[in-house]
């Protein structure tokens, strides 16, 4: 919508033809974002040769768990030297990769950024002011996209640290998670903030462990999307969260949401990364406990409680760990 409003062509790549029919007939994703008007400039196509053909500018939006696919369906249709930019907050499983990844081993012809920030798809849609990141070590790359992008109520921010953008947007998923059972349970205000900020502090040490610059998730990929999603019901983890905390089991609380919520596979991805790397990461493990393996949620809690004496900040000379 951004993009069009911006006056740029915009061909939306649907898989349904019915869909992508009834968007260009209507205006409106009836499922997705219902009463919410697209611009005339987007055009939606079934069609992978018709998106993708004639862009200059690639925004990936699948699932992580369909990127791969797609982008070897695709391969074909993107010319050499077009920008690629990846939306998803998600890690693909085989060999623990990020989509900057996969995107650099089934399309090394183009010139790769990434997109991530507190985006709510549905306050986007209704003009609501944020900010966002685009990283690449592409210079020109992260201009360009500023410059499509940016609008009166959306500014766009830029950073090198690729894998640390990326890797703030999969991980702020598994505390969203948290957040949203920990409001099911009814815990304060207090106990939310401290859940953040400590969610703050594991996702850090992780990423530094995987090579990311620690100063990245003070930004908006970090603690910025982190906020947005621990704090929103908007955000389909969080409500994922809410129902888990509710006592539904894991299956129907993905069921009774019927969309993407990467935070479930990232859960058991990075509590098992953490443990073949020894990172301390009580609290995505902590999770994994609850969520794959039915740990009761007050003794998970009360583990935690009393786990043994830590720093409040790390990456700051004389305090390690
Ligand atoms: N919705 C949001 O507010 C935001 C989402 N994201 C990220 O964007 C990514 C996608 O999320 P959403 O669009 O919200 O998910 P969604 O579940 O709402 O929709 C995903 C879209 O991908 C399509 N899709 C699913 N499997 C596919 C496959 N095998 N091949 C082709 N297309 C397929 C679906 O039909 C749908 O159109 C996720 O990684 C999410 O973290 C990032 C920022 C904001
Ligand atoms: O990443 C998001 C907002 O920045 C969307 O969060 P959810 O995937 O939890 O809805």
């Amino acid at each position: 919508s951004i993009l069009a409003a911006n006056g740029h062509g915009v061909n939306l790549w649907v898989r349904d033809p019915e869909t992508a029919a009834a968007i260009n007939l209507d205006r409106e994703n009836s499922r997705y974002l219902p009463g919410k008007e697209l611009p005339e400039g987007v055009n939606a196509t079934d069609s992978l040769e018709e998106a993708l053909a004639e862009a200059s500018m690639v925004f990936v939006a699948i699932p992580s768990k369909a990127f791969a696919e797609v982008l070897e369906q695709a391969r074909q249709w993107v010319p050499d030297g077009t920008l690629v930019i990846s939306c998803t907050k998600g890690i693909y499983a085989d060999g623990f990769l990020l989509m900057s990844e996969l995107l650099h081993q089934y399309w090394p012809h183009t010139r790769i950024g990434v997109l991530s920030g507190p985006n709510l798809a549905k306050e986007i849609v209704e003009q609501k002011f944020t900010g966002t990141v685009v990283a690449s070590a592409d210079d020109e790359l992260c201009q360009t996209v500023q410059e499509a992008l940016s609008c009166d109520y959306f500014r766009v921010y830029d950073n090198p640290d690729i894998y640390g953008v990326e890797l703030g947007g999969a991980l702020k998923n598994i505390y969203a998670v948290a957040s949203g059972m920990a409001a099911a349970i009814g815990v304060g205000e207090n106990s939310r903030s401290f859940l953040i900020t400590r969610a703050l502090a594991e996702m850090s040490r992780f990423a530094v462990e995987l090579g990311a610059n620690p100063m990245t998730f003070l930004g908006l990929s970090g603690v910025g999307d982190l906020i947005a999603t621990c704090t929103s019901n908007l955000s389909r983890n969080y409500q994922v969260g809410f129902q888990l905390g509710q006592g539904k089991s894991l299956e129907e609380a993905v069921e009774a949401l019927g969309q993407t919520a990467e935070g479930i596979n990232t859960i058991k991805l990075v509590a098992d990364k953490a443990a073949e790397l020894d990172v301390y990461m009580p609290l995505a493990t902590a999770l994994y406990q609850v969520v794959y393996h039915q740990q009761p949620l007050e003794i998970v809690i009360q583990q935690l409680m009393s786990g043994e004496y830590k720093h409040d900040v790390e990456f700051q000379s004389g305090s390690n760990g």
